[in-house]
């Protein structure tokens, strides 16, 4: 009887610890969640997008050499990918899972509930629902959003009641995020710039703590009909530059996101398992003087054997600490090789993000061809469809 009650309870522990390998559960004190189950990858061929590969693993005994490759990735191209940075597959894994839980565990209404005031405010916090912006010609997005911002994660009765397990997670892994992709990014283009090592990552948090209020963003696209996707030639969203410093996102199979590389050709980014891909936005660009690109990219329907599937994406978009003018960095290589960007009063670094967060994807642009124009501070910017 005794040696019965034995077996069986090895036998439920033997489980027990089999399910916890296939469940995706990463540290014992995060909750259970369904492991996430990547796409497949396309067959098709397509035309990948040449980008720089930084390999953080070298950091610490080959530093020049990824400030050498950061320089021409970001003068040249305005992406990279980023691997070797130490984040576990599986805790990336789990935040696509955690993504799912966004869109398919929190109902409509409750949604409708923690809609982002963007309007209103300029803010993505919370969810961005279905067709709030237009593509073009009366075809409106097919894309939901759901977004963290760094300072408001507290309390987790913010958030909808099915995420609320998984918030302590989720600013786990944004801290994460911070402190060994954007710090170790920031130091690097600290080398390119000749700007002290440090700089950059102080405007990103202060000696007081004080912090940028980094969007952390769960994002589904729902197939485009064929009849709209007629419409917009295939454009899911449209061609922009981000509005941010530097944003991050983790590397997924649907192939959608296209660059718009040097020679003017839209190219594909190519899926590179547990690899970030990485580029700067608007205020970085601008305070580079323009020496560092602020990369146009775009999200096309996916070649036809990954057409009909929904892609999730998880990604991090870094912000400079609120209220700093987005002048020029005190950086030779920036007077020297730049140019002055705001002729009149330069915008702060979270006015510049409000602006472009209220008007983008509903305002009546500048029509053009190619891209409309929305002119802020003085600023041409290009809205690519
Ligand atoms: O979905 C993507 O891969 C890119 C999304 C994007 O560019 C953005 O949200 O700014
Ligand atoms: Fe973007």
């Amino acid at each position: 009887m005794t040696t019965v009650t034995t077996t069986s309870t090895e036998a439920l522990e033997t489980n027990l610890s089999r399910l916890s390998l296939s469940a995706s559960s990463p540290s014992p004190s995060y909750p259970p969640l369904p492991r996430w189950k990547a796409p497949p990858q396309t067959q098709h061929e397509v035309e990948w997008a040449d980008i720089l590969t930084v390999d953080l693993s070298l950091y610490d005994t080959d530093k020049p050499k990824l400030i050498e490759t950061v320089q021409t990735a970001l003068q040249r191209d305005g992406f990279f990918y980023v691997i070797g940075h130490g984040i576990d597959i599986e805790k990336l894994n789990r935040q696509f899972a955690i993504g799912e839980v966004a869109f398919d565990r929190v109902p409509r209404e409750e949604k409708e509930a923690h809609r982002a005031q963007i309007k209103e405010k300029g803010s993505f916090m919370g969810y961005k629902l279905q067709n709030y912006w237009e593509i073009k010609d009366g075809v409106r997005d097919r894309i939901e959003h759901y977004n963290f911002y760094n300072n408001s994660i507290d309390p987790v009765t913010r958030h909808p009641t099915a995420l609320r397990p998984f918030v302590p997670e989720v600013k786990d892994f944004l801290h994460t995020m911070r402190n060994t992709v954007l710090r170790r990014v920031l130091n690097l283009i600290d080398g390119v710039l000749g700007l002290d090592e440090g700089y950059l990552w102080n405007l990103h948090q202060d000696a007081q703590g004080v912090m940028g209020d980094d969007v952390f963003r769960y994002m589904i696209y729902d197939p485009l009909t064929g009849q709209e996707s007629k419409k917009t030639n295939g454009v899911m969203l449209n061609g922009h530059t981000d509005f941010n410093s530097i944003s991050t996102l983790i590397s997924q199979p649907i192939t959608a996101l296209q660059v718009l590389m040097p020679d003017d050709v839209w190219r594909y980014v190519k899926h590179k398992d547990g690899a970030f891909v990485i580029n700067i936005g608007d205020q970085l660009s601008f305070m580079s003087g323009g020496v560092l690109k602020g990369t146009m990219h775009r999200v096309v329907s996916p070649p036809e054997d990954q057409r009909a599937l929904r892609r999730l994406g998880v990604f991090h978009f870094a912000q400079f600490r609120n209220h700093l003018p987005l002048d020029l960095l005190p950086s030779e290589k920036v007077h020297k090789e730049g140019h002055i960007i705001f002729e009149g009063e330069v915008p702060t670094t979270n006015g510049w993000e409000q602006t472009r967060v209220k008007s983008y994807g509903t305002s009546n642009f500048i029509k053009g061809e190619e891209y409309d124009i929305e002119v802020i501070a003085g600023l041409q910017v290009r809205h690519y469809h």
